[in-house]
């Protein structure tokens, strides 16, 4: 196949002191896909997207990026002092700077093309993730990582979002990676989702996933009727029930299912 993963992780494990935060995690991200990350509170999510990121030490297993890989990193929060002037054109210039032209471009992909002579501190929060987007943007990656970009913004806000998030996919061909706790809103607009728990519980495509038995147990089993309602544009043909699931405790996993939503 050419379509060489752009970051792979083998039997990663990390360990702070001595508890094991991860344990014998596998994952591949390919060109152009969008990936989930959902678990619990505490599950090893940023631990995982630190890992792959370069920042967290593996106690064992490793992290492989793909030779000349270029990641734009959306973070959580970010906290800036709101009684610094700073627009988000020269917040986009920070630390290097930025041809307007660029910083225009970017905020274009994010949604948000007439901010860019706004101050930071008055944007909304939905402006301000995409403010982050279009930062993460400005390095034209192959991979995008977004870490609970979404914390603090409604469900619609959430919606809009990732919706976003599939229109810089389908403009420039990057691939996305993505944490995320709601679980409901996102799960439509990604192509594999992967329920994390200190190990891969499953992964599957959404349907698959919201039907598997260790998602459920994680989450509860009423997450169907939301999950229908942000729904947009994928035509879903059939369900499966045949989810890559394994039991608690069990520390691998098979391969991806893929393909529903094309
Ligand atoms: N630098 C660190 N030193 C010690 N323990 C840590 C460190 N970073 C994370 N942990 C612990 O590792 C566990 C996993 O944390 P992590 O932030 O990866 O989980 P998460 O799934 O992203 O959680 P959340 O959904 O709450 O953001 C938690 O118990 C956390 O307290």
């Amino acid at each position: 196949m050419t379509d060489r993963p752009l970051v792979k992780v083998s039997n990663l494990s990390v360990r702070y002191g001595d508890s094991d935060v991860l344990q014998g995690v596998d994952l591949q991200v390919a060109p152009n896909e969008i990936v989930t990350l959902v678990g619990p509170n505490g599950s090893g999510k940023s631990t995982l997207i630190g890992a792959i990121l370069g920042g967290v030490r593996p106690s064992e297993g490793r992290v492989t990026r793909r030779p000349g890989l270029r990641i734009g990193y959306v973070p959580q929060r970010l906290v800036l002092d709101p009684t610094l002037p700073m627009t988000v054109a020269r917040f986009l210039s920070l630390p290097r700077r930025v041809p307007r032209d660029r910083v225009h471009g970017a905020l274009e992909r994010a949604g948000v093309p007439g901010i860019a002579d706004r101050q930071m501190s008055v944007l909304s929060g939905g402006q301000f993730q995409r403010a982050l987007l279009a930062r993460a943007l400005l390095s034209t990656p192959d991979l995008l990582i977004l870490d609970e970009a979404t914390a603090g913004l409604d469900q619609p806000g959430s919606a809009a979002f990732y919706e976003r998030i599939e229109q810089v996919r389908a403009d420039t061909g990057c691939a996305v990676l993505m944490v995320s706790h709601d679980l409901h809103v996102v799960m439509s607009a990604s192509d594999r989702v992967i329920c994390l728990n200190g190990h891969v519980c499953c992964e599957g495509t959404p349907e698959v996933v919201a039907a598997a038995p260790d998602y459920r147990r994680l989450f509860g089993a009423g997450t169907r009727g939301t999950l229908a309602l942000y729904r947009h544009d994928h035509d879903h043909t059939h369900f499966h029930d045949d989810a890559h699931t394994h039991g608690p405790g069990c520390a691998h996993h098979h391969g991806t299912e893929r393909g529903a939503t094309e």
